[in-house]
């Protein structure tokens, strides 16, 4: 619980991906005909049926028994698109086989030793996996306290199912949290924009960056032909007091306008949330903690649940708008409580 639960240091980031939201205001348009609602999303030149996707959070075996498993097979059921992290409790094997239609994408982190990486690309791209989603705001390992004084460990029942054979595939915490341990001592800490192109290089799936906060890293991914970016801060477990998500999108997206497709997560917990963030800029939202929570109340179910209430809640702040399309939901309707305050 804690570990799915905390932020890094203070955890004023982990906050401020939620409370930022809330200084944002919606401008409703009325008398529109809001009888038909269309949340048919566009990315990477596929239809997509609604801009709520699952983000890849680790270990989700932790949260109930079928884990990955069940967190897919819910996002199946809406259409979506679900990213599997890297250090999944099931293997890409085994969740590519459970959800063979699904959009999936597979969330990369870069190991030192780069055969273990190619690997791990290579057996995504054989299961069907349609992107790599590189994170990039992971050089070191965001200061965790709960995990800490927990002494964070795998359960012996589990393991990273993905690095079995291949790299150490479990994690305990003697001294600390474990999971920085394993981390620190096996992903590759000098990453930069040239292991982007190394990664371009080896797979032929499109690159994502996931965790971009300024205009100007975006505008280098762009000149690198990244088709897409989830501007993100981890959750807000990495750098504490880095911007909120939804803070950070609006300069990315007026820096970066359609040479990049731009999505984002952190902190959505209302259909009012993804409204902003759609009028701000994204294409989609993820959803990472909501998701987990839902495993761990009833499974799949609980997902499927959890799903449904913020797709609901997102139609209706599209009908009480007077929007009946995502491209009606347009930057101008949303205003920032500090504008109101000048008046
Ligand atoms: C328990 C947990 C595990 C996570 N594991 C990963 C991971 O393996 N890879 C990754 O890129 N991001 C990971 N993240 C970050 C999420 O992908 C996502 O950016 C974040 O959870 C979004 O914020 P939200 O939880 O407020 O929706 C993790 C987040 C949490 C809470
Ligand atoms: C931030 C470095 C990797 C952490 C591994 C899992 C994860 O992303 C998270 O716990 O957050």
């Amino acid at each position: 619980m804690d570990y799915y639960n905390s932020g890094a240091c203070n955890e004023t980031t982990l906050a401020l991906n939620k409370s930022a939201f809330l200084k944002l205001r919606i401008k409703p348009r009325m008398l529109r005909d809001v009888s038909r609602l269309d949340t048919t999303t566009r990315v990477l030149g596929k239809s997509v049926p609604l801009p709520i996707g699952v983000s890849p959070t680790a270990m989700q075996r932790l949260a109930c028994p079928e884990g990955e498993i069940a967190n897919i097979k819910a996002v199946t059921s809406t259409g979506s698109i679900y990213i599997l992290s890297t250090l999944s409790t099931t293997s890409i094997e085994d969740v590519a086989a459970a959800a063979p239609n699904t959009t999936k994408w597979f969330q990369l982190y870069i190991y030192k030793d780069r055969d273990i990486t190619r690997n791990l690309v290579k057996r995504a791209e054989k299961a069907g996996f349609q992107a790599v989603v590189l994170t990039v705001d992971a050089a070191v390992f965001g200061k965790r306290y709960a995990d800490c004084k927990n002494k964070f460990s795998l359960p012996p029942h589990l393991e990273l199912a993905n690095l079995r054979g291949i790299a150490p595939s479990n994690f305990t915490g003697s001294d600390g949290s474990g999971l920085q341990s394993y981390v620190n001592s096996l992903f590759d800490s000098t990453l930069t924009w040239e292991d982007v192109k190394w990664l371009q290089g080896i797979t032929k799936l499109p690159v994502i960056l996931k965790g971009i906060l300024t205009a100007e890293d975006a505008l280098i991914a762009a000149d690198l032909g990244i088709p897409a970016i989830i501007v993100s801060n981890h959750g807000g477990r990495q750098l504490d007091t880095c911007p909120a998500s939804i803070e950070a999108l609006p300069e990315i997206a007026k820096a970066v306008g359609n040479r990049c497709e731009l999505y984002l997560d952190g902190g959505i917990r209302y259909g009012t949330d993804i409204f902003k963030a759609l009028a701000l800029g994204a294409k989609m939202v993820f959803v990472g903690r909501p998701a987990v929570w839902g495993l761990s109340c009833a499974g799949e179910d609980g997902v499927k649940k959890v799903l449904k209430i913020l797709t609901e809640e997102f139609e209706q702040a599209m009908a009480l708008s007077g929007c009946t399309s995502i491209s009606d939901i347009r930057k101008d309707m949303i205003v920032h409580e500090d504008e109101y305050a000048k008046l």
